[in-house]
């Protein structure tokens, strides 16, 4: 996200913009808690994780009469446009602002979860994906050393996109997501039990948070109890989210950054910024309403295959 900002504010400012940094995301819209933020203030953060600006979750944005105050504030303030870094959640929140209340917004994707429609990428994506893959190499180590079977959760909320793309490149044996057409106890039980008929002793089955089977703990709990194996759960958690983000998310977040000034500076506003093939993709903000994307069907189907 850092990445995103450096270029909002170098690419205002060769535009002749001032641009100010509101911190803790809409809470600060609230509270008026920002200030200018010249291009000195964005020395060295290209290569750091998390947000400079940093950020909240702000119930309270759900509410029309707070976001009425949000657009006034900016309107006081003489805040032309506004950029939002975020998920779903704030671009629901940005959408929102511009319909109700004619705030010129613009949407850069930032979110682990990668799961904004009509985007085949999100900023942080990249990173907690090689972040997971990284941590799983290691517990692979184990694994085979052991004989052991493990559970890792990865992170996604409600979308398995994270998951899935973390099994296919650590060569997981098996994943679970909330989206997955076969998604059943009974179909992981059989797949690990043909694995171990080929002679495979050891196995890492991927969870999403969001499975509908439940935490990579419950299923451990219940394989434990229905077959008495010594399995051993990982949970991820927040090291998916930290850390200084890849050569990709920082490209991206630079290119974003710049071409939502850019489309501001020239009168456009109430988009959102993606990926697709490869390109630069520009969206309605309207778009975020649409259901989220599922991970690809032919990439979980090749866990499977891969994992024999
Ligand atoms: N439907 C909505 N209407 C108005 N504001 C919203 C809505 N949904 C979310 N928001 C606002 O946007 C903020 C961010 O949303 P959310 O917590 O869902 O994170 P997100 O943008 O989806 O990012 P992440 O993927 O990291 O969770 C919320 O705290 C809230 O202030
Ligand atoms: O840090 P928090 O507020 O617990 O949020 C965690 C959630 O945020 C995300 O990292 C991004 O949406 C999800 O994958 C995860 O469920």
């Amino acid at each position: 996200m850092n990445a995103a900002i450096r270029a909002v504010v170098r690419q205002a400012d060769a535009l002749g913009h001032e641009t100010w940094g509101i911190r803790h995301g809409y809470q600060g819209l609230l509270d008026k808690d920002w200030a200018p933020m010249p291009t000195r203030a964005c020395a060295n953060i290209l290569q750091r994780g998390g947000t400079v600006l940093h950020t909240a979750r702000c119930p309270e944005f759900l509410l029309p009469n707070r976001r009425a105050e949000a657009a006034e504030n900016l309107r006081a303030e003489g805040i032309q446009g506004l950029v939002v870094i975020g998920g779903d959640g704030s671009f629901r929140a940005a959408e929102a602002l511009q319909r109700e209340h004619g705030v010129p917004c613009a949407g850069i994707p930032g979110t682990i979860d990668n799961d904004l429609p009509g985007t085949e990428r999100t900023l942080g994506f990249d990173t907690a994906l090689n972040t997971a893959v990284e941590a799983i190499d290691r517990i692979r180590d184990t694994a085979s050393s052991h004989g052991r079977l493990f559970l890792v959760e990865v992170m996604g909320r409600s979308s398995g996109m994270l998951a899935v793309h973390t099994a296919l490149a650590c060569g997981a044996e098996a994943v679970l997501y909330p989206e997955s057409p076969d998604d059943s106890y009974e179909t992981l039980v059989a797949r690990l039990y043909a694995n171990w008929l080929r002679g495979k002793r050891s196995s890492i089955v991927v969870v999403a948070e969001g499975d509908g089977l439940g935490s990579a703990v419950a299923v451990g709990d219940r394989l434990r109890r229905d077959h008495g194996l010594d399995l051993r759960v990982v949970v991820l958690g927040h090291i998916q989210r930290g850390g200084s983000p890849s050569a990709l998310d920082r490209i991206w977040g630079s290119r974003w950054g710049a071409e939502a000034v850019r489309r501001l500076d020239a009168g456009e506003s109430g988009f959102y910024l993606g990926e697709v093939a490869g390109a630069l993709a520009l969206l309605p903000l309207a778009q975020v309403l649409d259901p989220h994307p599922s991970p690809p069907g032919d990439l979980s189907e090749l866990v499977g295959i891969l994992s024999r």
